[in-house]
């Protein structure tokens, strides 16, 4: 297959650990299991690769540390353990990849850092700086500071962020089991692994349930979020089991390990030239406050009704500026739909699009993924 031929080409990897992989079912950490991960990571470096590692696991090592059974309903409490945890995984962490002779570097991120254009390019630069140094970035959500709105929720779709930003060759899902079953194999007992998902559609976001641990978070609903934008960012995914000996490197070998998810070919050269910024911008579309408002403040998609008038001639995969009512530009995006679809749509609201349009539709006019914020 030609996306495993690319893994197996794969230069610049993020590879996303989660709880379940890093605790034992004690809550307790799986110093045996942290410390195959660090081997393999530290491994692959020395063959050249550079790598990124997105971590889960504060919260785990803060309810270990405090001798707690159960991670606390409250977020503040949360909040609070991965305080104490974070300290305790980095410690473990340099401990470990010193021994092998790497360094590495924490890198605390939220959502807003790929939100907003200025952060983004921050978070990038500071990333591919850390790489050009033969350093290996430890990520985890920020969250101590994260605001319940602001936060990616989960480090699944935090490491597809991560690999987007770097524009990296692959993403790395570790977990506690061997990829994406074709129903919840903690309730379906006959379950059987899915080896490829070209798609996400409604029917895979269906079968995706939830963790399957008290220590997980999100389970496999969260990675399937993940793909979606990994995909689309033109980024390989793979879905599999961490606690098998030597995975990395079976995967990059280009075995059949886990669950894929193929890079979407098209989408990478949008999102590449999406990243170049400015070099192909086509036109523009002028929202409405309402839209402004929902853009900037919450990170939403652009809908038709808050769109008050475009200017330019564009096709469907173009970038465009996002203007205020005062000509101010706010974003830029890539547009789901051409200037002819376009203006049938203008200020309408998503369910008329069926009957004023023929062919795809998207209900979103700009997706959130696809934009960025100049502001
Ligand atoms: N369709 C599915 N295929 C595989 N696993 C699933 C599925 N639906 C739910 N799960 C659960 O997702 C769990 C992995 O997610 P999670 O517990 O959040 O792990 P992690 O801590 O690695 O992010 C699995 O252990 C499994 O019980
Ligand atoms: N930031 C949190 C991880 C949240 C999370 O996504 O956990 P998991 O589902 O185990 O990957 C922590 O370090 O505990």
């Amino acid at each position: 297959m030609k996306d495993r031929l690319e893994i197996k080409n794969a230069h610049r990897i993020v590879v996303k650990v989660g709880t379940s992989t890093l605790t034992h079912s004690t809550g307790r950490l799986n110093i045996h299991q942290i410390e195959l991960l660090v081997r393999q990571l530290s491994d692959l470096v020395n063959q050249g690769k550079e790598i990124l590692l997105v971590t889960s696991g504060a919260v785990g090592a803060g309810l270990d540390r405090m001798k707690l059974k159960e991670k606390p309903e409250a977020i503040p409490e949360k909040q609070a353990l991965a305080a104490i945890g974070q300290g305790i995984l980095m410690h473990i962490y340099e401990k470990l990849f010193s021994e092998y002779g790497q360094t590495v570097a924490q890198v605390l991120l939220t959502k807003e850092n790929s939100l907003h254009y200025s952060q983004y390019i921050n978070s990038r630069n500071a990333l591919l700086a850390l790489l050009q140094m033969n350093v290996i970035p430890i990520i985890n959500e920020n969250d101590v500071v994260t605001v319940e709105q602001l936060k990616f929720g989960d480090n699944d779709t935090l490491s597809a962020m991560v690999a987007s930003i770097v524009d990296a060759d692959a993403l790395i899902l570790l977990t506690d089991i061997d990829g994406l079953y074709n129903k919840n194999p903690q309730t379906c007992p006959d379950a059987k692994l899915l080896e490829r998902v070209t798609e996400i559609t409604p029917e895979i976001e269906a079968i995706a349930g939830g963790a399957g641990t008290k220590m997980g978070t999100g389970g496999m609903f969260t990675k399937i979020q993940a793909a979606k934008i990994a995909m689309s960012s033109g980024v390989n995914m793979v879905i599999a089991n961490g606690s098998s000996n030597n995975i990395l490197n079976d995967i990059l070998a280009g075995e059949n390990y886990g669950t894929i998810f193929p890079a979407r070919e098209a989408h990478l050269k949008q999102r590449k030239s999406w990243l170049a910024f400015g070099k192909s911008i086509c036109g523009s579309i002028t929202v409405d406050k309402g839209c402004e408002d929902a853009l900037v403040k919450n990170g939403s998609s652009i809908l038709a009704a808050g769109i008050t008038d475009y200017a330019g001639e564009f096709a469907a995969g173009n970038t465009v500026r996002v203007l205020t009512a005062d000509d101010r530009e706010i974003a830029r995006g890539i547009i789901n739909y051409d200037t002819a679809s376009l203006t049938k749509i203008l200020g309408h609201n998503t369910r008329d699009f069926t009957s004023l349009l023929s062919g795809k539709i998207y209900n979103e006019v700009i997706h959130r993924d696809n934009m960025v914020l100049m502001v």
